[in-house]
């Protein structure tokens, strides 16, 4: 059955009923009033018979003439009272009158219809009603000046024309609608997709003490009869008590209520109706990714009300989708609005760049609970009185982080959850808390988001990447509303490209915008701004221009975000090395014949064996550094000197890094292999990867193939940059505000507390940990060749008790014991020559200290790695070997250890 019939007979029954309840009210009316009126004269009579009989005893007939003569006094007084009580109404209504007949003046357009004249701009502030427009921009909303091109939409809206607004989020739309509907006799409509984000406005409008109403599937059925018995008042002329200014529905309640519809016309015979606004106007168009049928349905408006203005508003909507709009609400064409035509359609259009947020993508540290640090450090060093929102991918994540924020910071951040299951009320009171300011940081996942309009949100944090471009900007968009200054922060690495590409997989176009996503976190170049204009312009054909602004076109730098302010040196072009070391690693796919994970390939043409995976590979008899199958799994081993002319020569971190630019580049393509929990990533050559195989490795060095480079951070570089700075710090976005002074992050004030360690190391560990055998996980880490001496031992600074992270194990697996910098990656340590390295091997049961070991700095390196090792790594190691009660044999092959360095191992 047809639900809009459905609706409508429920309506027209309700309708009957209503008519009914109410003929029976009125009988009950009419003959309680009979019945008390009946009752009233015989009581009289009674009292009068008593009062006859008492005064025949004591009064006179003087004295009763005298009373009458009292009461005829009274009369006469109060006549002369009602009829100045009349003589005020008549000259209020008269004042009321002229007053509406003034703002009719207003309301009836003033534009030369026919077309002559001179053009009019609209974003002037000459206008008739611009001082009282002015006036109540403050007195009702308390704002000292419109944002963007508010007053604009305001006046072309109180000259009743047609308007298409496009602002960015959090430009300042509703006001653009709100205030003019103020000033303007009758009643504004708002059509709003959400029934959240039309409960949000109206409870903002009655906190300004504006008379708003909403009617949706949420209204309670009372609230809902107040409402159209004051419309329907206010469509028969009869009103008593303030005008509805603003209505709010959601567009189903236009397209399927007969009962709405019938108010609409009412309203509309009695020139009570201002305006409809159209809110996320874009739903309209089948041509944009937020259609909505009953959108379209909106067509209606101007076939049954034709003289009624349109305003439609949307933060992005390509040209196509504008065409298509028009089109579907009939609105005429587009004019602009500083030199506007007398007819057509007014265009707003302001810049989508928005100057106040300031974007960073910074490394993501590998184990859960340092990442959590790291966001910790963060948020105390930059915003510890702020309010924000974490964002994240999964519920399981909101509540993870959530309770590991709270816990390494102390209690210091106060944290909420939301989600979509965490229940209303719950839901309601964290909104409230959070806006009141006393929970300070909501982890959440997308849930959190329309609706909910909190100015001063200072920072909003991305714990994973999002799964498109478009819901990282709407997200970090709800960050600086208010247009101070604020930080979007983005935590990456490379290892979470498979995690988003697994929770996109079956979505249309999921793939594809995980890509672009993975492009913006991974580049570190180009301007945030810019990335953000390519990317909407490429894929919903907004305009270039819409990112421009009165002072700088679109493609000039934006000179704030951490591409704009990174010091060019510490940016390292791979290069020749890239186009090598991508040649490998796609050789290396494609010699295995079969899906890997990135950490399985790394690995392999890392030299590093590994590879357990869904079918043996062929040939791969030849193995260098076995890899570990899982259970029942066959191991997948290649050659790497035979297939690819050796090891590619890169950290892990690079050579992930390398991979994610070859799938963006699309040499590298993603498969998918569902199970009954979870979605298992791998990658595999694509077709393009031939331009590349195609060479010999001899050809490629000689650059033959395709144009291919990868840009990274250089570690060393960038910490001899800001050695002081252990934070990443995008820095407080109030820091931000001088460009020249954002160029370098300043330590924070309790950064500057603490004791500078050397680099960036954070903590010391050494862990112990037994190689994992469990194979499926993606980013498992590598297979080394170290039996494992059983149970994991923590031991240093923060050693922390908790289930050992992939990069722990990742470290276990390379040799079973490392001391390690719980921010970087062993590898990363090696290719670090004036970085330190230890390591304790179980059988390799040993420890070694490595200063500078990186490949081919031998002499120089050792000289300084035994003074290191005698300086730095004596005391992580006198703890290891207190820990291990001497049961481990230091040695090292790599150099010669002082003698204190050395721990013998007992068994
Ligand atoms: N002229 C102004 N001065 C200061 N603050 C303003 C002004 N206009 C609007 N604001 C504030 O800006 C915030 C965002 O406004 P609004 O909700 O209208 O944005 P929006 O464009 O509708 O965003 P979205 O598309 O995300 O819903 C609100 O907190 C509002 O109070």
């Amino acid at each position: 059955m047809d639900p809009n019939q459905v609706i409508h007979d429920v309506e027209e029954e309700d309708d009957i009923r209503n008519r009914e309840e109410e003929d029976m009210a009125l009988a009950l009316r009419l003959s309680l009033q009979d019945y008390n009126a009946r009752q009233a004269s015989s009581k009289a009579a009674a009292t009068n018979g008593q009062a006859r009989a008492s005064s025949s005893k004591e009064r006179t007939v003087e004295d009763i003439a005298a009373e009458i003569r009292e009461f005829e006094e009274k009369k006469a007084k109060l006549a002369a009272e009602a009829a100045r009580v009349e003589s005020c109404l008549q000259v209020l209504y008269q004042e009321m009158e002229e007053k509406q007949r003034a703002e009719s003046a207003v309301f009836a357009p003033r534009r030369d219809t026919k077309g002559k004249g001179k053009a009019l701009d609209y974003n002037s502030s000459a206008f008739e009603w611009s001082g009282a427009l002015q006036a109540k921009l403050e007195s009702v909303f308390g704002h000292n000046v419109f944002r963007l091109c508010q007053e604009g939409i305001c006046n072309a809206n109180m000259d009743r024309r047609d308007i298409v607004a496009i602002m960015p989020t959090g430009g300042g739309k509703s006001l653009s609608y709100q205030l003019p509907a103020l000033m303007q006799p009758g009643c504004t409509l708002v059509i709003s997709p959400l029934v959240a984000l039309i409960s949000d406005q109206v409870m903002h409008l009655h906190e300004v003490k504006v008379d708003a109403v909403m009617l949706t599937g949420g209204t309670s059925r009372e609230e809902s009869d107040r409402a159209f018995k004051r419309l329907q008042a206010m469509a028969s002329g009869h009103f008593v008590g303030p005008e509805i200014k603003l209505c709010y529905v959601t567009p189903e309640k236009i397209a399927s209520s007969k009962k709405f519809q019938a108010a609409l016309d009412k309203l509309h015979k009695a020139r009570k109706l201002a305006r409809f606004v159209i809110d996320e106007a874009h739903c309209v168009s089948s041509l944009g990714h937020d259609f909505r049928p009953d959108y379209q349905k909106l067509s209606i408006l101007r076939e049954r009300f034709p003289d009624v203005p349109i305003l439609a508003l949307s933060a992005t909507c390509p040209a196509q989708v504008l065409a298509d709009l028009r089109k579907t609400l009939r609105m005429p064409k587009l004019t602009m609005a500083s030199a506007a035509d007398h007819d057509g359609t007014v265009l707003f259009s302001t810049s989508l760049y928005r100057k106040n947020l300031h974007y960073h993508v910074l490394p993501k540290p590998a184990g859960s609970n340092d990442s959590i640090a790291a966001m910790r450090d963060y948020i105390l060093s930059n915003h510890p009185n702020d309010t924000g929102i974490i964002y994240c991918l999964t519920k399981k994540d909101t509540e993870s982080v959530a309770e590991a924020l709270t816990t390494l910071s102390e209690g210091e951040i106060k944290t909420g959850v939301y989600h979509a299951d965490v229940p209303d009320a719950v839901k309601d009171m964290l909104h409230r808390q959070w806006r009141e300011g006393r929970v300070k940081v909501v982890c959440a996942t997308i849930a959190f988001g329309l609706g909910i309009d909190k100015g001063d949100v200072r920072f909003v944090i991305h714990h994973t990447l999002s799964k498109s471009l478009d819901g990282f900007y709407q997200e970090s968009g709800r960050a600086g509303r208010d247009g101070k200054d604020a930080d979007c922060v983005l935590y990456y690495r490379a290892q979470d490209a498979t995690r988003i590409a697994s929770l996109t997989y079956s979505e249309r176009g999921g793939q594809e915008k995980a890509l672009a996503m993975l492009a913006f976190a991974s580049d570190v170049e180009e301007c945030r701004k810019i990335q953000f204009a390519n990317y909407f312009n490429k894929s919903s054909k907004v305009s270039m221009d819409s990112w421009a602004t009165s002072e700088e076109d679109t493609l000039t730098r934006c000179g704030h975000c951490d591409n704009c302010t990174r010091p060019p040196e510490t940016v390292e072009h791979l290069g020749a090395r890239a186009r090598v070391a991508a040649w490998q690693l796609l050789r290396v796919a494609e010699e295995v014949g079969r899906e890997l994970t990135m950490a399985q390939l790394c690995d392999l043409a890392r030299g590093l064996g590994g590879g357990g995976g869904k079918e043996k590979a062929p040939d791969a008899a030849k193995s260098r550094g076995k890899g570990r199958g899982g259970k029942g799994k066959e191991k997948a081993s290649v050659d790497v000197h035979e297939v690819a002319g050796g090891k590619v020569e890169l950290s892990r971190e690079q050579t992930e890094t390398l991979c994610v630019r070859l799938l963006v580049e699309g040499f590298l393509a993603l498969s998918f292999s569902p199970t009954s929990y979870t979605v298992n990533v791998y990658l595999k050559p694509a077709p393009k990867a031939g331009l590349f195989t195609a060479h010999e490795r001899a050809d490629i060095e000689r650059g033959k193939g395709p144009a291919f480079d990868c840009a990274l951070v250089n570690k060393k570089a960038a910490r001899a940059r800001k050695c002081a700075a252990l934070g990443p710090g995008p820095g407080s976005a109030k820091k931000d505000k001088d460009k020249a002074a954002a160029s370098t992050w300043s330590p924070s004030e309790k950064e500057k507390e603490k004791p500078k360690p050397r680099g960036k190391r954070k903590r010391i560990e050494v862990s112990l940990t037994p190689p994992s055998t469990d194979d499926e996980k993606d980013d498992g880490g590598g297979h080394g060749t170290g039996a494992g001496v059983g149970a994991g031992v923590g031991v240093g600074a923060e050693a922390d008790d908790e289930a050992p992270t992939d990069e722990e194990r990742y470290k276990a697996e390379m040799g079973g014991f490392v001391v390690s910098d719980s921010d970087s990656d062993i590898e990363d340590w090696k290719s670090e020559d004036d970085e330190w390295q230890t390591s304790l091997r179980g059988r390799g049961r040993r420890v070694s200290a490595a200063a500078g070991a990186g490949a081919g700095n031998a002499k120089d390196a050792q000289a300084q790695a035994k003074e290191k090792a005698k300086g730095n790594l004596a005391p992580p190691l006198k703890r290891a070997r207190k820990s291990l009660n001497g049961r481990a044999v230091a040695s090292s092959s790599s150099r010669t250890l002082s003698e204190d360095d050395v721990i013998e191992i007992s068994d």
